[in-house]
């Protein structure tokens, strides 16, 4: 019987399986007959969506081994045998659908594209992280100037000693919450009515203190001044009364209405000062939004941000919201949300309407179904307008039944139970979360040290000694910058370490071959065909023309990945699809790929990770080091605080030294704000000592450390060990293989990378040939020789030079009288075998099942240019042999090179 919840949130702590669910929910649908192009699944990074769309397909490949298919089978009431045999039905509908798991960001695009003519903007226009901020800049600058308002920017600045950097950000912030502002109005107000009157009362409390006899000279200086600036310093603007030590031998009960007509004329000050600053920052946003809106009609291009505000204008002021869903409803039935903690009040009043229909259950949604996971203890990103409060208020409002989930199936005990001892009192509300039986081991160590790089090499290298893999240790620091410094210092001590730029998707092989496909449909010219070939590592051939107009790009991309073969789970081609799918246009593909920010699979890189904290979000390592900031934090100087009651943002008051004395509300506010800043830091430390499964190491500076707020001593428990790893995934290591990739420089720089692409290719299309003869010869022998060349010269006859042609088959012919090379193939011989193997795809050039029992793997070289590279081939080939057979293989490097055969065993 089925158990599936139609309208259901996880709120869970980490490493509980939120993630886990929702791919066991969106496979359920998909079980359930749910089309795949009618579930919506919203993450907050590409990251998130591409790994989510990666554990989909990898999770049915490999469903029977996989912990969720009995997840699967309670919740559709299916046996395991029916969902075993509708997998591969499933999975290749899945493939060829088309799959909404996509950013929030993404969705709201398509939305704007829709409807852009509302907004009067293009339907091809583009989207960026962020506008060109510097295009931006000089565009708001101008319209200040042509509007008269440069004053109004000066004065903005002196008032808030910002500088120009910092009101943009201001301004960027008004703009975006001018919706969740729409209430509170500013009026531009004078200053020296309060200026006088605090004055006035101070020269009152002078002339009472200077005529004092009895007054000490530190009173005298207490009233000491003449302006306003002068009272608005006094130490005593707080006090409850003038009545203490400094005065209390003059103190008369007239001082103390004085003190309160000062007060009060301060507040005053500081509110209509604080008016006076809204208003024109509120004058300053009219023109920024202005110039936002030229410059994004001018290049078609929008921040993600801008979308999102345009998206909310539109539904709040030109359509309806019924409307809007009228037009998407037919395709989305399902909706499932991630990390619903971080989900602005904006996002959710966009999405609102669509999950008020889901949920009611009427017409086309009868079917319907709403699904939301999310840690609050996780919400990191208040800054950007993620209100936590936000997930209680959305189960409420749509009859959400919420469960917790309360086992971490992520971490070992002593990881699980130290993050229990930490938060336990610190995090509100927090419940601590059970052990699973099996996982009794793990180890957590607290270091102190004001040597934080020395320290963090200490620990990787121990993990590294004790047999850890790289890929597997995560450091975790404060900033991009601590990150940096980590990099260099590991890659000092001859460490690979992966960082954000390592990782970036444009840098990846299989990316930079289709990027080259591209352009040589684009600009026609053969050097990006060779260049396609030779990555591809393929032999060259004719690609045909493609008519722009009619295909789209996305269609383009997928028709090379089919026509190649290129995909064999290359996760970064999933991603790349994605990514591809925002482009306008194939121009705004190829001459802004270097901007795009989307981060390459983490499982085709390798190294030590280093990453921030706030990028480690919903990650999980086995061996995490998490390491104080490096310097001191800076303190909070947000010019602008916002008070939220619930999610709805009630006042904004302008930050003022010393205003909290003076004014309730303003402290109110303040208390409010620091509370939310501590929980902020407690957030950022809970995510990052949950992320590791096995050993968690906490490194702390003795002053100023950021883990103070958690009062943590010094020490260890449990014991540390490093799992040996099953085996270590072998890569096609992509990195490690030479690839010229800059065409845009110099016109000289240009010219030198054609003339070595050009021996490369060269170099590429003899190795191939000389392969493609060796498959072709039928047995070892002179005899043979013959035939395989007219056929090797059918094939590659036209691309080589007579003398290549005579070289490749005198090698061949010194190759089948090669007395070892004959004693190696006696045997059953496999010509280009292919094996499939840790989901990689090799291919070995001759596999022998020797006389003597022993596999024996042979690669043929045409040079030992790259032998290292070679070396690391072979012996993933026997890896993978042996694994397979459960029998004996050995690896041998067969080099045909131009006077003699070189036989290497690996
Ligand atoms: N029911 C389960 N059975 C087996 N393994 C599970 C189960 N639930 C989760 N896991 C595994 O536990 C780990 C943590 O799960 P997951 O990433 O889904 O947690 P999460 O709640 O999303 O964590 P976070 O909040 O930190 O992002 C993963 O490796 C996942 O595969």
């Amino acid at each position: 019987m089925s158990k599936f919840i139609n309208n259901l949130a996880y709120e869970a702590s980490a490493g509980s399986g939120k993630t886990f669910m929702l791919v066991v929910r969106y496979l359920s649908l998909l079980f359930s007959g749910a089309s795949a192009s009618k579930i919506l699944a919203l993450t907050f990074t590409n990251k998130a969506a591409a790994e989510m769309q990666e554990r989909v397909v990898l999770t049915l490949e490999e469903l029977e081994s996989r912990g969720e298919l009995d997840v699967i089978v309670d919740i559709t009431g299916y046996s395991k045998e029916h969902l075993l045999s509708e997998r591969s039905k499933i999975l290749t509908e899945f493939l060829n659908s088309n799959t909404k798991i996509m950013t929030i960001d993404a969705f709201f695009t398509q939305i704007l594209r829709k409807f852009s003519l509302y907004a009067s903007l293009m339907p091809d226009f583009s989207t960026m992280s962020s506008q060109h901020e510097l295009k931006l800049l000089s565009r708001f600058l101008k319209e200040v100037e042509v509007s008269g308002k440069k004053e109004t920017l000066i004065t903005l600045s002196l008032q808030s000693k910002k500088r120009l950097s910092d009101i943009f950000l201001l301004l960027d912030q008004f703009y975006t919450k001018r919706q969740e502002l729409s209430h509170i109005s500013f009026r531009k107000q004078p200053l020296d009515e309060y200026e006088q009157v605090a004055l006035e009362a101070f020269l009152e409390l002078q002339n009472i203190v200077n005529s004092c006899e009895a007054a000490s000279s530190t009173a005298l200086k207490g009233v000491a001044g003449e302006s306003f600036e002068d009272v608005a310093s006094k130490a005593w603007i707080g006090r409850e009364t003038m009545e203490y030590s400094t005065f209390k031998k003059c103190f008369t009960p007239e001082m103390d209405r004085h003190l309160t007509t000062i007060q009060d004329a301060i507040k005053g000050y500081n509110r209509a000062r604080e008016q006076n600053f809204f208003y024109s920052l509120n004058e300053l946003v009219d023109i920024y939004e202005k110039s936002k809106k030229a410059l994004y009609m001018d290049d078609s291009e929008l921040s993600f941000n801008d979308v999102t505000v345009l998206v909310h204008y539109l539904l709040k002021e030109r359509i309806d919201s019924e409307f809007l869903y009228f037009r998407l409803d037919s395709q989305i039935e399902h909706m499932l949300l991630d990390e619903f903690q971080d989900t602005s009040i904006m996002q959710y009043e966009i999405l609102k309407p669509l999950i008020n229909e889901i949920t009611s259950g009427k017409g086309v949604f009868e079917n319907g179904s709403f699904f939301f996971v999310g840690d609050v203890k996780q919400s990191i990103y208040r800054f950007r307008g993620g209100v936590s409060a936000l997930f209680g208020e959305v189960a409420h409002e749509n009859g959400t039944l919420t469960q917790p989930l309360l086992t971490n199936y992520r971490s070992q005990k002593e990881v699980i139970e130290f993050v229990n001892r930490v938060f336990e009192h610190k995090i509100k509300d927090y419940k601590a979360q059970l052990v699973r039986p099996e996982a009794d081991a793990g180890y957590v160590e607290v270091i102190q040290s004001d040597m934080l790089l020395d320290e963090v090499l200490k620990q990787v290298q121990k993990l590294l000694s004790l047999g850890a893999v790289a890929d597997e240790i995560a450091i975790l620091c404060a900033t991009n910058g601590d990150g940096e410094e980590v990099k260099l210092h590991l890659e000092h001590a001859g460490l690979e370490v992966v960082t954000e730029t390592t990782t970036k998707l444009i840098n990846q092989r299989s990316i930079k071959a289709v990027l080259e496909y591209l352009k040589y449909l684009y600009f026609n010219e053969d050097i990006y065909r060779y260049n396609f070939f030779a990555l591809i590592e393929r032999d060259v051939e004719k690609i045909d023309a493609v008519d722009f107009n009619k295909l789209s790009l996305l269609d383009i991309v997928k028709n090379v990945i089919k026509k190649y073969s290129l995909f064999d789970s290359d996760a970064n081609l999933l991603r790349f699809l994605t990514t591809v799918d925002r482009c306008k246009d194939i121009e705004a593909l190829l001459f802004e790929y270097e901007r795009i920010d989307t981060s390459a699979a983490a499982s085709e890189l390798s190294g030590v990770r280093v990453l921030t904290v706030h990028k480690s979000k919903g990650l999980e390592y086995e061996h995490v080091i998490v390491m104080d900031r490096l310097k001191k934090a800076p303190p909070n100087k947000d010019a602008i605080i916002y008070e939220y009651e619930g999610i709805r943002l009630q006042n904004i008051y302008l930050r003022i030294k010393g205003r909290d004395d003076l004014d309730a509300n303003y402290a109110n506010a303040l208390k409010k704000e620091k509370k939310l800043v501590l929980e902020d830091s407690l957030n950022a430390l809970y995510v990052a000592f949950t992320r590791a499964r096995e050993n968690l190491f906490v490194i702390k500076k003795s002053k100023d450390s950021t883990f103070d707020i958690l009062d943590l001593s010094v020490g260890s428990f449990g014991s540390l060990k490093v799992e040996k790893e099953k085996e270590q995934i072998v890569k096609k290591d992509l990195n490690t293989l030479k690839y010229e990739e800059e065409f845009y420089g110099a016109q000289s720089d240009i010219v030198k990378v054609e003339e070595e692409i050009e021996a490369d290719i060269k170099a590429q299309n003899f190795g191939t040939a000389l392969h493609f003869m060796l498959e072709m010869l039928s047995e070892f022998s002179n005899e043979y020789v013959s035939d395989a060349k007219d056929m090797m010269l059918n094939k590659f006859g036209h691309i080589l030079e007579d003398d290549e042609i005579e070289d490749i088959v005198s090698r061949i012919s010194l190759l089948v009288q090669n007395k070892e090379f004959l004693d190696l193939s006696r045997g059953e011989c496999f010509k280009e075998q292919s094996l499939r193997h840790n989901n990689n795809l090799k291919y070995i050039d001759l596999l022998i099942k020797h006389e003597d029992g022993i596999w024996k793997i042979i690669d043929y070289k045409s040079s030992t240019k790259y032998s290292e590279h070679h070396v690391e081939q072979v012996l993933s080939y026997i890896d993978a042999v042996e694994e397979i057979t459960g029998e004996t293989a050995e690896g041998y490097l067969c080099y045909l090179l131009k006077n003699e055969v070189k036989i290497v065993k690996v």
